[in-house]
Order: C-alpha cells, then structure tokens, then sequence
C-alpha cells in the first residue's frame, strides 16, 4: 500500500496491521516496523497522537477487543514488553532501571531477553498507560532534521496466549507474539548536523538499519535464506527480528519517505529497501502448545507421585505408631542404657557385696563353730578325765585296801590264818567293782569316740575356713578392678574393713578371756597362798608361845629369823602387796589403763603412807616399785627354803624384780618331792599344777595326764594320753574359778547358813572324787579311802544322797550318754567364750559376759588385812582341807603328777549333823585321816567356814571333821 498525505492513521492500521491482529491471537507471530529516514514521521506512525493514535494502539485495541469477542470461550493472557535498541544496547522500558539486558537464544532458536518486564493483563488501558510510561522512557533527543528525533530502535512485544476455557485434558495453549517497531531514522550528518554524541548515536543507528538492510536484501534474493546467508549477528536489531525477518511470523514494513526533495536520495534507498522487503516471503505457522498431551502425562505423573506419596505417608505413620507404642525415642534409649548401665552396676556391686558378706558371715560361723567344737572337745575331756579318775580312784582303792588288809592281819593273827586270810583277800580284791566304775568304762568309749568326731570336724572346718578365708582374700583382690564407681569402692573397702575389726575384735576377746584365765589362776593362787600365810603365821606363833612358855632355847639364827618374821608380819607388807593385787586385777578386769593408773597411784599413796618410804629399805623399795608393775610376787622356795621366803631380800624378790610379766613362771616349784605332812606340800603341788595349767593355757602340749587305766587297752590309754592332754586341768581351771567366786559370796553368808544347802550334784561329787584322786595318787596308800569309795560302800550311800546315776543296763548307758551330751550342748550354750565370742559380731548388742561380772566381784575380799583374825581361826583347817577343795585340787593334780608319795590327809563326807562332834569309825575310815566338821570352843575350828563354798552350798549335812594323823600331830 502507499499512502500520501492525507492518508489517515486508521486507513495506514487498517491497511497493514490489522490483520496481523486475528493471527496473533490465533498464534502466529506478526511483526509491524516502520523504516524511514528521520523525522519522516515513523514515531507518529507508530505511536501516533492522542488524536491520532498510531499503530500501536489501534492494533492493542483491536487485540483486546478480539480477546473480548472470543472471550467467552477461550482465555486469553496478554503480556507486553517494551525495550529500545539504544547505541546496541538494550534497555527496557518499563523498567529502566534494570540496566542493561542481553540477547540469547533458546534451544529451539528464539530469541530470548532474560531479565525483561513481561508485564500481564488484560485490560487496553493499562496497556497504553504501559506504552506511555514507557515512550516517556526513550531516548529521544532532538536534532536539526527533527525535534523529537528518536535516537533508538523502539522495540514492543505483545504475547498473547490463548486456550480453550473448557477444561479437558487435552488442551491447546495459543501463543502468538506481535513485534511493532520503532526504528530509529537512518539519517546524514549533514542533515542532522550532528556532533558528538548524537553523531555516534547516528553512526550506531545508521549501522544497525545497514545490517538491517543487509538482511532483507539477504532475504529478499531468489532461495532467500537457504541460498544466502543472512547475517543476523551484525547488529542487535537483526538478531532481535531474525525471526520477524525471515522466520515464523507475519511482517509488515512500513517505509517512510518524505515528500521533499532534499531527502529524495533517502525516499529512493527506502524504497529499495522496501521493495527487496517486499520480495521476502517467509513460513508462518502457528505457535501451538501440545498442553493436553502434557497434561496429561503430568496428570498420570501426578497420580503416580501421588499414590507413591499416599503409600509413604501411610508408611511413616506406621512408623510413627511402631515408634509411640514400641520403639522409644533415642531419648528414652539413651535413658534405658543409662538406667540399664546403672542397675547393672548396682546389680553387680549388689552381687560383689552380698558374695564379700557372705564370705566374711562364713568365716565368722566357722570361727564360732571352731569355737564350739573346741569346747565340746573340753567338755568331752572333761568327761573323759573324770571317768578316768573314778577309775583310776577305784583300782587304787582296791589296791590300797588289799594291802591294808594284808598288813592288819599279818599283825594280828599267825601264819596259820595267812592262807585263809590271803584267800579272803583275794576275794576282797576280786569283789566286783562298782556300778559307777563300769560306767565310766562304757562311758570312757563313747567319749573317745565322740572325741574322735569332733576332731574330724574341727579339722574339716579348720580346712574351709582356710578355703574361704583364701575365697574372700581373692575377692577383696578382685572388687576394685571390677567395680569402677569409687563410692561403690569405698563401701567394700569399708565392709572389708569391718570385717578385719570383727575379726581382730574376736582375737582381742580371746587374749582377753585368756588373760582373764591368767588373773584368775593367779587369784587363786594367792588366795591359797594367803591362807597358806595364815596358817603359817599361826602355827609359828603358837611355836613361839611354847617356845617362850617353856623357855625353850633358840638358836641365834632362828631369833633372827623370828625378829625379822614378826617385824614384817606387824608391817603388814604382805597384807599390802595382797591388796595391791586385788585392785590390779579388778582393775584390769575393767579393761582400763587409766583406772589401773589411778589405782596404782591410790595402792601407792596408800603403801607409802602407812609405812613411810623413808623407813623402808632400798629393798622394799625395790619391792615396791616391782609390785606397781605386776601383781604381788607369790614366792614359793624350796622345802629346805622355806624360811627364807620370808625374807624380803631372798632371790624369789630378785627373780620377781627381773620378771615383769605376770606368769606364773616366777613361782619356784618345789625342787623336792612333797612331804606328806608338811602343810605347805599342798600349796606347792597346787603351784606345780597351776603351773602345768599355764603352760596348758600357753599353747604347751605338755601330757600331763597319766593315769594308770590297767583295764584299757595299751593303744586307747595312748590315745587318752594324747588327747586328753590337760584338758582336765583347763576344764577345772574354769570351774574352779567360779567356785571360787561362789566362794567369796559364800563367806559373806557363812555366819548365817553354815552348811545348809540343797543337794549334792553329780558334778561336786567328781570333783569330789577327783579331790580324793589328786590327793591320793599313790596305788600303794592303802589307808586311803576316796569318796568313791565311801560312796560305793551300801552303809555310806545310805548316809549320803544320791550323787550319781545308776544306769542298769547298757542301754541305760547310752541314753545316760545321750543325756550327758544333752548337758554339754547346754554348757555350749552358757559357754562364757561364746559369749565373748558372740559380742564380736557385728550384729550382737555389746554386753558384759556374766564371766565378767563374776570376776569383776572382787573374791579377795576374805584376803584383807581387817579378816585375818577371822582366819587365823580358820586357817587351821583350811590349810588340812586346801588341798580338798574341789576346785583347787582339780587345778593341781592332775593325775599324772601323782605316782609319788601321796599326802596322808583325806576327805570323809558323812551325812552327820553338823552340830556333832564325833570320831570317824576307825572301822570305815581304815585309819585314815578324817575332817570332820568340830563345833565347840575356840580350838575346835568351825569348819564350815572352811568348807569350800561350792561344797557347802550343795552339800547342806555333811560334817567335816578335821583329823591329824599321828605324824602330822607329831611333826606339827
Ligand atoms: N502524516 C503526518 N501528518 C501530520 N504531521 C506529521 C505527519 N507525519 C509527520 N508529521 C509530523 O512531522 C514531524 C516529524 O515526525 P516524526 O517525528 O514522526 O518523524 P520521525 O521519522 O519519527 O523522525 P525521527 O526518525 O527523527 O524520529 C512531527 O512533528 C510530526 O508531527
């Protein structure tokens, strides 16, 4: 089309856009530009005026009123961009501050503007306020051709894209893109007169419309593109309307040449341009979007997604309730192990622990049954030295009465009747022995075999405590590299500890028993000492009282001796020692060092007050001073030595000074055999004994037990030997100790009881029997009778009460045996050691063993200084009846230091009322001294007093009557 001057800009629109319109909404690419020289009135072309708006609006318009027409069925989206070409740069309009943007190109081959403003509607006002906004935005300077020269290529792009609005799967999207161009005007510097920078903006122009040109002449030749190649890459303008120019779209180019003749070289290359433009025939096809087949393949895409979602989601709340209901959150594991680690640990600290106290309670059980095996194994001694004893008692007896008859006959009758009378004696010998003794010689075999067990069990639990002591040793190795917590450690490390103290305590309470054992030995003996003092003192001072009555001659030694005698005797020295002894001994009872230094200091002051430390010699000092470290020194010298033990100075007080312990080591035993009359013969066997019982006591296995048994067999009698030991003599150490005690509390009472007690007990009877046995030791003695004896003679059981047992048959045997070891599980039971023992475990309340309160009573009391008055009456007999106290006698002769001469005195216990004085039946008594109890004048000592408490108290009519035999009286 050409128009002139008075062509309109609707007729220009109509005539060469309008119909671009329908195409583009339909999908195909269309492309309207305006080339010309400048201000040829492309810009009013164009964009027009507000009265005569040009091509840009008209076709906008006519777009969206095509969108509106077909609206109804179809939905369109408009969007529009708007850049210009400004000396090969590309700006964009609507968004100019977005600098400058850059041409690429697709993989299918458009051209791209990454960063550009689309800017989307569907409404023409805001389109043309859009293109407004955006004209205000380009360049435009004005030059001499034309005032409002633009200075760059003015580029707008309206997409449209259109799709059916019923929804269906299948779904086509239109896309239609409308290019309308602006070119800058081609124009001479002579025309233009530019300079500088409109110049170059010119020159930059001028070289993009050349290319431009260039590739409409390419295109517009014979075979166009695919004979010539089209330089698309000189310039942006081409690059940017490659596709407009030779590609998929509709173009229109309207050339602007101006009606003067000036620019006729200008209107003639325009035309030429535009007629080689005219000749460019391009493809157009419209821009389809299969949508629906990707659609739908998104849609099953979806689905699937979807389904696979579904199928996850379901899988992680299952999980999700797994979890809640038995899976626990890592929190709650990790306070699981922790938990888990701890119980563990406390399980297996729990485990160690319990394994560690029930090591240490075994041991401690073992102990305690070692301890009660031990003492059943006294007990069972006990029992077997006693039947031993009445046996031995009743085979002297024999012996001793065959010979008394032996002798008495062959005094009074002649040679004639010797055959008769030995025949008589043999049937005197021959008489069946007693019940007892065949009692004791059943007994004697269940003892030994008891014996024999208990042994065997005391060396198999000797053998476990040895294993679990090495059990618990290795467990004490073990625990700390076991257990790792240190509190834990500690806790063993304390129960360890205790038990060593359990252990070390149960130690210290032995030594403590044993060196109570030791006071009360010691206690006795000096008791017995002291009354052997007594007796003593008497009897020299009625020597002297003949002495000086008949005015007897003396030598001068003997003055001497007697001087010194009566001046310590008036001191009182020995009283002092005595009771500086007895405060020792209550105070170590006490188990206080501090009381036994109060003590001392009190005994001290109280020696050195009576006396006068001045008035004493260096060797009462000596003595002294000795005294305050150990008990009272009990001297014992030889027979020969005897008076010399009332020398202060003798080697006895040496010996003592140099001994510091309390053993009864610093006793000197007789270096002789005991004489028979003399009254300290008793005291010293004692002492002799008493030693032995130390020794016992000190670990000494010593046999001091030699009985002769004729009836035994040579292996069981080695077999008593050896197992019997001196047990007898530990056993009757204890009892003795607590008769002696009975004793103290007897005296007290004896004013008032004499000898008013209940019954003999089978026990006070053996000890009876072993009194008798201990002071007859001699098978030869035929004058001796024992209380077996008498006990055994129908006459005297009918005068005394029935003191033993008399089992029938064997089996009454055995169920007397039964009943025996009956008995000592009781004495088990009182054991005093058990006792102690008990208060070593941990578990047992602490409380003072009834040993202790016994002991703690001090029995010394008839020691004083303020009763020797009362003794000295008294010691007459006591010194006859020392040696048959029971308990005493037990101590100190055992059986096996016996096969000597033996003492003349006996014991007879009649059933006499105590208030008769009477004569033993020579007939019964076989010559032998009696003791009898002698009520009457001073002379006649009241025995009662004498009587060891033990006997009185149980043996309530016995009369005890004091006899001498002729030598004694004669010696005396
Ligand atoms: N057909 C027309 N009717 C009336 N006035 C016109 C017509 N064409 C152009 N003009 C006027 O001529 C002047 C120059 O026109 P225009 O700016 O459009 O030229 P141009 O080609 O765009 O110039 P340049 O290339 O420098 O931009 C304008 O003032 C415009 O109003």
């Amino acid at each position: 089309m050409v128009f002139d001057q008075g062509a309109t800009q609707e007729e220009v629109y109509v005539s060469t856009t309008k119909k671009l319109v329908e195409g583009v909404i339909s999908g195909y690419n269309a492309t309207v530009f305006a080339y010309g020289p400048t201000g040829a009135g492309k810009t009013y072309t164009m964009l027009g005026m507000d009265c005569e708006p040009g091509i840009y609006i008209q076709t906008l318009n006519d777009l969206f009123k095509a969108i509106e027409s077909t609206s109804d069925n179809m939905d369109y989206t408009v969007s529009m961009s708007y850049l210009e070409i400004y000396n090969e740069v590309i700006r964009d309009l609507l968004n100019p501050s977005s600098g400058f943007l850059d041409l690429r190109e697709d993989s299918r081959g458009n051209i791209q503007i990454p960063g550009i403003t689309e800017f989307s509607t569907n409404n023409a006002r805001e389109i043309m306020q859009l293109l407004t906004k955006g004209n205000k935005q380009r360049t435009q300077e004005p030059t001499a051709a034309n005032k409002a020269s633009s200075r760059s290529h003015a580029v707008l792009q309206v997409t449209v894209k259109q799709k059916s609005r019923v929804k269906n799967v299948i779904e086509e999207v239109r896309v239609g893109r409308l290019f309308m161009i602006d070119l800058a005007g081609s124009e001479r510097a002579s025309q233009t007169q530019n300079r500088g920078k409109r110049m170059k903006e010119g020159a930059h122009i001028n070289r993009s419309l050349l290319a431009l040109g260039n590739c409409i002449t390419a295109l517009s030749e014979k075979g166009g593109s695919r004979a010539h190649y089209v330089n698309f890459r000189d310039s942006k303008l081409t690059r940017l309307l490659k596709d407009s120019l030779g590609g998929n779209s509709r173009t229109v180019m309207i050339a602007h040449i101006s009606p003067a003749s000036t620019y006729f070289e200008e209107s003639r290359t325009t035309l030429i341009y535009a007629y080689r433009a005219k000749n460019i025939k391009t493809r157009v096809k419209q821009n389809l979007l299969n949508v629906s087949y990707h659609i739908a393949q998104y849609t099953s895409i979806i689905g699937e997604l979807r389904k696979e979602i579904e199928r996850l989601k379901g899988k992680v709340e299952q999980q999700e309730k797994e979890k809640k209901t038995n899976r626990p959150d890592i929190r709650n594991i990790q306070a699981e192990v922790q938990q888990d680690s701890q119980a563990y640990s406390r399980q297996e600290m729990n485990k160690l622990r319990d394994q560690l106290m029930s090591a240490f309670k075994e041991q401690m059980e073992m102990r305690h049954s070692l301890m009660e095996l031990e003492n059943t194994n006294i007990e069972l001694h006990i029992d077997t030295s006693r039947h031993l004893l009445i046996i031995a008692d009743w085979e002297r007896e024999k012996a001793q009465r065959a010979q008394k008859c032996h002798e008495d006959r062959t005094n009074e009758k002649g040679e004639e009747d010797m055959e008769a009378d030995r025949g008589m004696e043999e049937e005197d010998v021959d008489s069946p022995e007693p019940h007892e003794v065949a009692v004791a010689r059943e007994e004697i075999n269940m003892l030994l075999a008891e014996q024999r067990k208990t042994a065997t069990q005391k060396s198999e639990l000797e053998q476990r405590l040895a294993n679990t002591k090495l059990k618990a040793s290795q467990m004490e190795e073990m625990l700390p590299k076991q257990i790792s917590d240190e509190d834990q450690r500690e806790v063993l490390r304390l129960l360890c500890k205790v038990h060593e103290l359990e252990v070390g305590n149960t130690e210290l309470q032995a030594r403590a028993l044993y060196k109570e054992n030791l006071l009360c030995q010691k206690d006795f003996v000096i008791q017995r000492y002291q009354q052997h003092r007594l007796l003593c003192e008497e009897i020299i001072k009625q020597q002297r009282t003949l002495i000086d009555d008949h005015n007897i001659p003396v030598p001068e030694q003997l003055s001497k001796f007697y001087r010194l005698y009566f001046r310590e005797l008036e001191e009182g020295t020995l009283n002092r020692l005595l009771h500086l002894h007895s405060v020792m001994s209550s105070t170590l009872r006490d188990g206080s060092v501090l009381n036994a230094a109060q003590q001392l200091k009190l005994a001290d002051s109280m020696l050195w007050s009576d006396t006068g430390a001045n008035r004493r010699s260096p060797n009462q000092r000596g003595l002294y001073s000795q005294a305050k470290m150990e008990l009272p020194p009990i001297i014992f010298e030889s027979d020969s030595d005897s008076n010399k033990a009332s020398s202060k100075s003798t080697p006895a007080l040496m010996q003592i000074k140099q001994d510091s312990n309390l053993s009864p080591t610093t006793f000197h035993l007789p270096s002789s055999p005991p004489h028979q009359n003399h009254p300290d013969i008793a005291l010293k066997e004692m002492m002799h004994s008493l030693h032995s019982v130390t020794l016992v006591n000190s670990g000494s296995r010593q046999s001091n037990v030699h009985s002769p048994v004729p009836y035994l067999s040579p292996k069981a009698l080695e077999e008593i030997a050896v197992s019997t030991k001196s047990i007898a003599l530990i056993a009757a150490q204890r009892r003795s100790r607590a008769q002696i005690l009975e004793s103290s509390h007897g005296l007290e009472r004896e004013k008032g009881d004499s000898l008013t007690s209940e019954h003999f007990l089978e026990e006070d009877v053996m000890e009876s029997k072993y009194v008798q046995s201990s002071f007859t030791p001699d098978p030869k003695m035929k004058g001796a009778v024992s209380l077996e004896s008498l006990l055994a003679d129908p006459q005297k059981k009918a005068g005394v009460r029935k003191i033993l047992l008399q089992p029938k048959s064997r089996q009454e045997l055995k169920e007397r045996f039964r009943e025996k070891s009956l008995e000592r599980k009781a004495r088990k039971k009182r054991s005093h050691s058990f006792e102690a023992l008990s208060q070593a475990f941990p578990k047992t309340k602490p409380q003072n063993s009834p040993r202790r309160k016994l002991n703690s009573v001090p029995d010394h009391r008839q020691l004083l200084p303020g009763q020797n008055s009362k003794f000295f009456l008294r010691s007459k007999v006591i010194s006859n009846l020392s040696h048959s106290t029971p308990a005493a006698t037990k101590l100190k002769f055992p059986v096996s230091h016996h096969e000597g001469e033996a003492p003349l005195q006996v014991l007879e216990i009649t059933s006499t009322p105590p208030s008769t004085v009477q004569q033993s039946n020579a007939s019964q008594n076989r010559g032998q001294t009696l003791y009898k109890q002698v009520k009457g004048p001073a002379e006649s000592v009241n025995n009662s007093s004498l009587i060891h408490p033990g006997i009185r108290k149980k043996r309530p009519s016995i009369s005890i009557q004091s006899q001498t035999k002729p030598e004694n009286r004669k010696r005396k």
